[in-house]
């Protein structure tokens, strides 16, 4: 474990997982990566914990997958390009599975792998007025490995107007697209968070966790091919110049260039 994310556990068995990059918007690097994976098998097995909350420190709950990172995978071999990808879809299934409640705690700007995050959770509640968006398309990329969450979460109709656009949306457009359940003043979030939590705490766990999987199941069951197709989407956007394009253009602060015919990679 490294020093991106940090636990906390309380007397009454809630968790708090909180994303620590606060200066990078709580982009998701490959340590973070890691750390999150970790720390869902690990919370999901520990008994005393009872309830998990997902956070993120500063300006932002998260801001997606980190671009350096993946400009790293640009320059990788094809074999550590497709672990990579995979490792992104291994955290989100690991959270998606994980058998406590996730709450997602929802304070501030979501970009791309950050809705990723709060379609993993079972409730996500946000600040009203924050931010978010599928904005990878503007980045030459794709909402990839956390489409299938984010499409179950809100329906393949609401998901072609946003993953096409990469359009800026509000909290409360958010609330209307099923990612989150509602939202509050920034005052009122942890009271929030604090009345989400309280029914979970008199539930019995095993009925909880066996009921956290059947909803999966009879939801939005994810298997294997679609995982794969996701990561082979992520891949080929990394392997593409659209990406290279986009993200170069991020970090030197300037409007990406994109080719004229349309059907560029
Ligand atoms: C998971 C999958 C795909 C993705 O998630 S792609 C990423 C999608 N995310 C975005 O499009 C958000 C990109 N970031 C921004 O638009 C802006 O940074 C911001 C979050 C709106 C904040 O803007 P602000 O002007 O307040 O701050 P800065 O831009 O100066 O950022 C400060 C600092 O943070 C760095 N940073 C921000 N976001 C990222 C990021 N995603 N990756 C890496 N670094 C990031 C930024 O570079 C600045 O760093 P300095 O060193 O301080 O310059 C694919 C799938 O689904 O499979």
């Amino acid at each position: 474990m490294t020093e991106t994310i940090r636990i906390e556990v309380d007397a009454r068995g809630v968790a708090t997982l909180t994303l620590a990059r606060p200066d990078k918007h709580n982009a998701m690097n490959a340590a973070m990566i890691a750390d999150l994976t970790e720390a869902a098998v690990r919370l999901g097995r520990d008994p005393a914990v009872r309830v998990v909350v997902l956070t993120g420190e500063g300006r932002s709950f998260c801001a997606g997958g980190d671009l350096g990172w993946m400009k790293d995978q640009m320059q990788a071999d094809a074999e550590t390009r497709a672990r990579e990808a995979r490792s992104l879809a291994e955290m989100l299934g690991a959270l998606d599975r994980m058998p406590k409640p996730l709450i997602g705690r929802v304070q501030g700007q979501s970009f791309g792998g950050g809705v990723g995050l709060m379609s993993v959770c079972d409730v996500a509640i946000g600040v009203a007025g924050a931010k978010m968006g599928l904005t990878e398309v503007r980045l030459g990329l794709i909402p990839a490995t956390i489409g299938p969450y984010v499409v179950a979460r809100m329906g393949a109709a609401n998901a072609r107007r946003v993953f096409f656009s990469g359009r800026v949306f509000a909290a409360e457009e958010a609330v209307a697209l099923g990612l989150l359940a509602h939202t509050v003043s920034a005052d009122d979030l942890d009271a929030a968070i604090e009345a989400e939590i309280a029914p979970y705490l008199s539930a019995a766990p095993g009925a909880v966790a066996a009921g956290k999987a059947l909803v999966a199941d009879l939801a939005a069951p994810l298997d294997e091919a679609q995982v794969s197709l996701s990561i082979d989407a992520l891949v080929a956007r990394w392997e593409g110049d659209e990406a290279a394009e986009g993200i170069g253009a991020f970090f030197d602060k300037r409007k990406a260039r994109w080719a004229e015919s349309g059907a560029g990679g």
